[in-house]
């Protein structure tokens, strides 16, 4: 509970609802999860006294023996508990969904393109938009490009010694790809390419980092754990702090996003304590608490989290947990 997340509007715009949509009476339920305050004083006590006695009146207004349009869960209660409900549920009030990729922003406005409201960056955070809308950003402090003359000749003797292997020139960064050349050649090849690359860029204002198959030259002060930062600054900053955070990630680059989150977490930055679900695909050594098998995996744990189910099930902790939403949304 903190008194910036309008909890009591939510409940008065369900109020609202039931008054102008007699229909819906009897069928809608609102379960509101409300964290335990970590402040104390008036404001706080007034937040939530106004929540009880708002959910109370409409519980008596459109409730009945067997019906309560507003179930008010104000203790605390573990986080699988949690999920359940979300999975439960036909609708989740989301506030945010951002995509955080290594990809380039042309590919990932196709990828994206009927997703309006979807945050998007790209590159590994040198691009930002905060929706389909809104102009593309870029970070200002890193547009020196010069190291590209240095890295480029180097990556086309590894392609050129690598059968399969290719380059891919992204605006702020080169990728050399490995992932069609014979894997233990290539692995060996990125190695030597990554150490290569280090001494020759030592002065540069970029950084050397090995991908799924591929090494990339980046610059300095971009990365995916930066860009979560910068959502959850954003967030918190203007009133709309989460209280669910759910980051997936797959590649080695996505481990920064881990840090951040955990970070984050431990240094207590967020109004309320979120529940937090950072998850890496694959089992594998990660920052991320839980893990799921594979992509398909991630898709049916979305789904389980926001499509519509009607089973409630008992569920579960640990990597269980996922398994057991997976199976709700199936
Ligand atoms: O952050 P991501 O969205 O996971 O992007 C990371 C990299 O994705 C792309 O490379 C990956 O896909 C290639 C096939 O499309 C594959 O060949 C490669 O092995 C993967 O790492 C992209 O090309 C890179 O620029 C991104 O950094």
């Amino acid at each position: 509970m903190d008194i910036f997340k309008g909890i009591s509007l939510k409940l008065l715009g369900l109020e609202l609802l039931l008054e102008r949509t007699p229909k819906l009476r009897g069928k809608v339920v609102l379960v509101q999860i409300v964290n335990p305050a970590r402040s104390t004083g008036k404001d706080v006590e007034e937040a939530i006294n106004e929540a009880v006695s708002v959910a109370e009146r409409i519980n008596i207004k459109y409730g009945s023996a067997n019906y309560k349009p507003v179930v008010l869960i104000d203790y605390p209660i573990p986080s699988y508990e949690k999920i359940a409900y979300y999975a439960a549920s036909d609708c989740c009030i989301v506030n945010a969904v951002r995509d955080v990729s290594g990809r380039d922003r042309t590919t990932l406005s196709e990828w994206f393109a009927p997703c309006e409201k979807l945050g998007i960056a790209a590159e590994h955070g040198y691009f930002i938009r905060w929706n389909k809308e809104a102009e593309w950003e870029t970070s200002s402090s890193a547009q020196d490009c010069e190291w590209k003359n240095i890295a480029e000749p180097i990556m086309e003797v590894y392609k050129e010694t690598t059968d399969g292997s290719s380059i891919e020139t992204k605006e702020s960064a080169l990728v050399w790809h490995y992932q069609d050349a014979d894997h233990d050649f290539g692995t060996c090849q990125a190695k030597e390419l990554v150490s290569h690359l280090e001494r020759v860029l030592a002065n540069e204002p970029v950084v050397v980092k090995r991908g799924h198959q591929i090494v990339e030259v980046k610059p300095q002060g971009v990365s995916k754990g930066i860009v979560v930062d910068t959502v959850i600054r954003t967030l918190i900053n203007t009133e709309n702090a989460p209280d669910f955070l759910m980051c997936i990630g797959n590649d080695r680059s996505d481990e920064d996003m881990f840090e951040s989150i955990n970070k984050a977490t431990s240094h207590s930055v967020f109004p309320t304590a979120p529940d937090v679900f950072a998850c890496s695909v694959g089992p594998k050594a990660s920052k991320a608490k839980y893990y799921v098998d594979g992509c398909s995996e991630v898709i049916r744990l979305l789904k389980g989290v926001t499509a519509i189910s009607p089973q409630r099930e008992v569920i579960s902790h640990s990597q269980v947990t996922f398994r057991d939403i997976l199976e709700v949304a199936s």
